[in-house]
């Protein structure tokens, strides 16, 4: 049977949310230069709060762009459909910025990895920074976040579910744990 755990409910992601806005703002002596971008899906809606509270703290509202990672996936020849790119992002909000990476979960990296491939079509940013709401841990890539809502140590057989009330009708992350196999961590 599927065992299930709560990790975040809907105010402790909108406190981390909300932490993660300042702690932009302290990094980059406010937000005059910096850019979101969220990495979709779930990574969309995350940008766009962090968005809305950049615009309570610092009074300045920043655009979002939407960053479709699907053509630069290192695993697309095992892939069963081509993917369809829904990026939209403009090159004034990446060249010569602070360009904000926004993803739901880093574990491997190879998101992450993917995405700033797919950014270095759009220009070249001063600086990018990475926000993730979950740090599950298993790295296979030297990547960092820069700010995270959560650092949750999993097993690798273990499955981190963020969803969100503009995805899924619910703000909740919780994470699946599967029976361990003998042998595995
Ligand atoms: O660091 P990584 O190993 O790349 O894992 C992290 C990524 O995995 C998830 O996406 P996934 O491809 O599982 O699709 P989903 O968004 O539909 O869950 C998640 O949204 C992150 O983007
Ligand atoms: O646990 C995981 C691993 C990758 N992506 C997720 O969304 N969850």
């Amino acid at each position: 049977m599927k065992q299930v755990a709560l990790l975040m409910d809907e105010d402790a992601i909108r406190r981390a949310l909300m932490r993660i806005a300042h702690e932009i703002v302290e990094r980059n002596h406010g937000v005059h230069n910096v850019s979101l971008v969220g990495i979709r899906r779930r990574g969309v809606p995350l940008a766009e709060r962090i968005a809305a509270n950049l615009a309570l703290i610092e009074n300045e509202t920043l655009q979002v762009g939407i960053l479709d990672i699907g053509l630069y996936r290192d695993d697309l020849a095992h892939r069963p459909f081509a993917p369809v790119n829904q990026t939209s992002i403009k090159s004034a909000m990446i060249d010569k910025r602070v360009v904000v990476l926004v993803d739901d979960v880093l574990y491997t990296g190879r998101t992450v990895r993917a995405a700033l491939d797919a950014l270095s079509d759009f220009g070249r940013p001063k600086a990018i920074q990475l926000a993730v709401l979950i740090d599950r841990g298993h790295r296979e890539l030297p990547i960092r976040a820069d700010y995270v809502g959560k650092n949750v140590p999993t097993a690798r057989s273990e499955r981190i579910h963020v969803e969100m009330q503009e995805i899924d009708g619910v703000d909740r992350v919780y994470v699946e744990k599967v029976p361990m196999v003998e042998g595995e961590e």
